[in-house]
């Protein structure tokens, strides 16, 4: 408990004073709420001694009524403070997990994290901000009550205060076991959501591939196995934590008789007097009620517990280091230089000592066969990860001492998988360069031949794209994605060769676009289609991770070897001729 509070005061940084009010003003109501109490002890007391006069008791009547105004107040201040102070850290912590995300290698999103990130997102925190203002300050109410009762116990007889304590105590053993027990149904629970989770998003992204290979029936299934297995778990949680719950309300019970018959017995020994009795009688049935309470709530604090462990989990992920402050100065220097690069994913190298240099507004082209390393060439200039071995210079800097935005800044790319998200083509294009202007972002979509098709469309530059929006072909998409590298206009681009065929018309578009987009760039192409590269001032064969090959066209064919017989198939298969 103590724990769990400590770890959400950790992360409310700016919001913790208002934590602390609130659970203040929860414990001064908690006190206010035993008033009723000592106002009928005080009352009891005054008539069995004789001594109760008419203005004792419209004294008592008049605090009565203060004492629930007062109290009304201090709920109000302390709902106040509570209430939203959990969506207020929260909404600060998406901030700082979405930082975190930024920061973290491309490795994680590609080793089936996504589930556990949306999980995290979509659930923990959203259970957490729910609840954690709520219990925690009733908690902490239940906690103090349950303090006062055992205190008011020792005022009456201290016999009935070490009762009380021994009462107490069974229900906190008992209620710690339960809390052990449903911490680790807790864990399963969460990590079924997060299966779950995954299962949707692959069913929903995936939901083209199973239709087409007719795997409705298997993946369905999987869908379904995860929702059966949540189900289970859940119930699993509820069967294992029921019997400890009525355990807890089993001592209630029991102590509950336990206390009257001991004060019964105190009283009818002449051991007690009477108006401590009457006390006594009257906190009876309030006794363990916030103790009992207390862990008939502790359940949503344990899975909270969970919840928070999986949220530290996710922040505790390394982060690619991003301490650069250098800038590129050397003029003089390669625009690219790979210097003994080496690279693995896992445990496997994948390259080995790769070493090139590309000068400043040159071609180099990556060709190969598929599974040869192109691809994790090109990644490695972005620090979608980082170089086992060897250095990549950026202008003579290493790129690992450039900061990553600067590093960004450099570098476009043109994937063959394009994502545009759900937003208007006006923003989708400008999001290349946030603060550029709406005639250069016109510009940058006449450029890559894409003017045209927008304003076709339904709102033309302000048309909502994606779900819900107008949908655009693979072709009108990939200009799009080049539209808003030219508006970038960064001095390095990283193209990733289509490998799927489009129709003439859009083939024609996009090749317009890419040279748009390439003039006066330095380029480094992964290339599937030969004849598109045949002009390039450098062609690298990469197979096996390694440079088998390097040199321009002419050379390489020259050479007879892998580049040859590549060109070679490729002119029997389609006709091209150099
Ligand atoms: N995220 C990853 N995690 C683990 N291994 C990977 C990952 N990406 C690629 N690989 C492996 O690295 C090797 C090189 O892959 P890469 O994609 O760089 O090749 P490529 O030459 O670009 O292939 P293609 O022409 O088919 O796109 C392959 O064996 C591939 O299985």
């Amino acid at each position: 408990m103590i724990g769990m509070i400590k770890r959400i005061l950790s992360v409310s940084g700016k919001y913790q004073g208002r934590i602390y009010g609130a659970m203040g003003f929860s414990f001064l109501k908690g006190l206010l709420v035993k008033v009723p109490i000592i106002l009928t002890y005080f009352i009891v007391t005054t008539f069995i001694d004789g001594t109760l006069t008419n203005k004792t008791a419209v004294y008592s009547a008049i605090a009565l009524v203060a004492s629930i105004i007062v109290q009304a107040v201090f709920q109000y201040i302390a709902d106040r403070l509570q209430s939203g102070a959990g969506y207020l850290i929260f909404a600060d912590m998406r901030m700082k997990l979405g930082e975190h995300l930024r920061r973290l290698p491309m490795g994680y999103f590609t080793e089936g994290n996504i589930g556990k990130i949306s999980s995290v997102l979509s659930t923990d925190m959203v259970f957490i901000e729910e609840n954690c203002m709520m219990v925690l300050a009733d908690m902490m109410n239940y906690l103090f009550s349950q303090a006062i009762m055992i205190v008011f116990m020792f005022v009456f007889d201290w016999r009935l205060g070490l009762a009380s304590l021994a009462v107490t105590g069974c229900i906190v053993l008992l209620g710690r076991s339960m809390m052990k027990n449903d911490l680790v149904h807790s864990d399963e629970k969460q990590k079924a959501s997060e299966i779950q989770t995954q299962a949707v998003l692959d069913f929903t992204e995936g939901i083209g591939i199973i239709k087409t290979y007719n795997l409705l029936g298997d993946k369905s299934k999987e869908l379904t196995d995860s929702f059966d297995t949540n189900c289970r778990v859940n119930l699993d949680f509820e069967f294992s934590h029921h019997p400890y719950k009525r355990g807890v309300f089993l001592i209630y019970g029991i102590g509950t008789v336990l206390m009257l018959t001991l004060s019964a017995f105190l009283y009818s020994k002449g051991l007690m007097d009477m108006k401590y009795f009457f006390g006594m009688l009257l906190c009876l049935f309030d006794l363990f009620v916030p103790i009992k309470t207390f862990y008939d709530q502790e359940a949503r604090l344990t899975v909270m517990s969970a919840c928070m462990d999986r949220i530290e989990a996710l922040f505790a992920e390394k982060e690619l280091d991003d301490n650069g402050t250098q800038t590129m100065t050397d003029s003089n220097a390669p625009e690219i230089e790979y210097l003994n690069v080496t690279f693995a994913y896992d445990k496997k190298d994948i390259l080995k000592d790769v070493s090139f240099k590309a000068d400043k507004g040159t071609m180099t082209a990556l060709v190969g066969p598929s599974g040869g390393g192109k691809s994790t060439i090109a990644s490695l200039l972005t620090r979608f990860w980082n170089v086992k071995s060897g250095e990549i210079l950026l202008r003579g800097t290493d790129i690992r001492k450039i900061p990553l935005a600067a590093l960004m800044d450099n570098i476009s790319m043109v994937f063959q998988r394009v994502y545009l998200f759900q937003d208007t083509v006006y923003n989708n294009i400008a999001l290349g360069r946030p603060d550029a202007s709406r005639e250069e972002v016109l510009e940058a979509a006449k450029k890559a031949r894409c003017y045209d098709f927008i304003m076709e469309l339904p709102d033309g530059f302000d048309t909502l794209i994606g779900e819900g929006g107008a949908s655009l072909s693979g072709g009108q998409a990939q200009r799009l994605s080049i539209a808003r590298c030219i508006l970038k206009d960064s001095p390095i681009v990283i193209l990733d060769e289509a490998t799927a065929s489009v129709d003439a018309d859009n083939e024609s578009y996009i090749q317009q676009a890419i040279s748009e987009l390439c003039k006066g760039k330095t380029l480094l192409v992964i290339a599937h289609r030969l004849n598109t590269i045949a002009h390039a001032d450098h062609i690298m064969v990469i197979k096996d991770g390694e440079i088998a090959e390097s040199g321009d066209h002419k050379s390489l064919m020259d050479m007879g070897g892998i580049y040859h017989n590549m060109v070679t198939k490729r002119a029997v298969s389609t006709g091209w001729k150099n």
